[in-house]
């Protein structure tokens, strides 16, 4: 059991563990099993979206579990074809039926679709969503600084939170740079690489022998002194422990710069361009 997980404030006040549990593929039973334990184990943000079908089994999980739904950050996410403003007011009072919680703590658009070009319109339902109660805060992923910029201009209301892909071989730091100037909380998806060849990364396993750690312990530690929220998933709860296991040391700034210098220029892992990707 750890529960000495440090907390972040965000713009509007509501703070965050620094480090939250990713739940793309938990589904089902096993996936409730999963987010239970993860939950018994110190885990308190909860990573969801409407698009994963799992909104029922993240409810389920937290009933099951031995803590309070008051001491939970639970999110989901809206999805690209319900950006439209009464859809996305329903999808939201959908997704609190599905999870059969009161409210979510944190509320996203998933992806800006900017040839669909709903993104504002999305946005004004999540702020009205917020003031009746439904959302506490409310923030989107993969938003680049354009469409960031947009929101300020046309709605005068800054997202808490920029959930976006963020790990060595993708290090975004031109993205993190505007994030922090504008008061933003970048989360970073895929923080473990979703488990690529960067687990086995000959530079990072040499820093982690001289802190005697693992590979992933290593990347979430980069993660949270880039001052990013890492939510990775996983399904064992030995794995989970071993993530949230990354508060008892420090990295040098010269360890630091090695890792981000192995970023890439095709370090996406999943071909998603938010400038171009349109989510369904
Ligand atoms: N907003 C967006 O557009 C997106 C959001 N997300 C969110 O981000 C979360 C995290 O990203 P995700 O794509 O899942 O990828 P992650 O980078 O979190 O990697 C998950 C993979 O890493 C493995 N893993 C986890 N911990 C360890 C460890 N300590 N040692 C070895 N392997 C490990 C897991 O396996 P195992 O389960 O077997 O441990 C799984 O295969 C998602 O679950 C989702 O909530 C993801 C993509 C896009
Ligand atoms: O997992 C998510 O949140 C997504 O947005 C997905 O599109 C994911 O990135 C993916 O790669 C699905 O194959």
């Amino acid at each position: 059991m750890n529960t000495s997980i440090p907390e972040i404030t965000l713009n509007d006040g509501l703070t965050l563990p620094a480090v939250g549990l990713g739940t793309y593929d938990l589904r089902g039973a096993a996936g409730v099993q999963a987010m239970t334990s993860a939950i018994d184990m110190g885990y308190r943000l909860l990573d969801s979206a409407f698009n994963y079908e799992n909104e029922g089994a993240v409810g389920e999980a937290i009933r099951r579990s031995s803590v309070s739904r008051e001491q939970l950050l639970v999110t989901s996410k809206l999805p690209g074809r319900h950006q439209k403003y009464e859809n996305a007011i329903y999808t939201i009072q959908e997704s609190l039926y599905r999870s059969k919680l009161d409210y979510y703590d944190l509320f996203l658009i998933h992806w800006p679709n900017p040839k669909t070009d709903l993104y504002v319109e999305a946005w004004q339902a999540l702020i009205d969503a917020q003031k009746w109660g439904l959302i506490r805060s409310i923030g989107v992923c993969n938003f680049l600084p354009e469409h960031l910029d947009r929101l300020k201009k046309e709605t005068g209301v800054v997202p808490s939170v920029n959930q976006v892909e963020l790990h060595p071989y993708f290090s975004q730091e031109e993205q993190l740079a505007y994030d922090k100037e504008n008061k933003i909380v970048t989360e970073s998806w895929s923080p473990l690489g979703r488990a690529n060849n960067v687990l086995q990364n000959e530079t990072i396993q040499q820093i982690a022998n001289m802190h005697q750690k693992t590979i992933p312990q290593i990347i979430l530690r980069w993660h949270i002194q880039l001052d990013a929220l890492p939510i990775p998933k996983s399904s064992s709860p030995q794995r989970q422990l071993d993530n949230l296991n990354i508060f008892d040391f420090s990295l040098t700034e010269e360890e630091m710069k090695l890792i981000s210098s192995l970023t890439r220029p095709d370090g996406r892992i999943a071909n998603q361009d938010p400038a171009v990707y349109e989510e369904f």
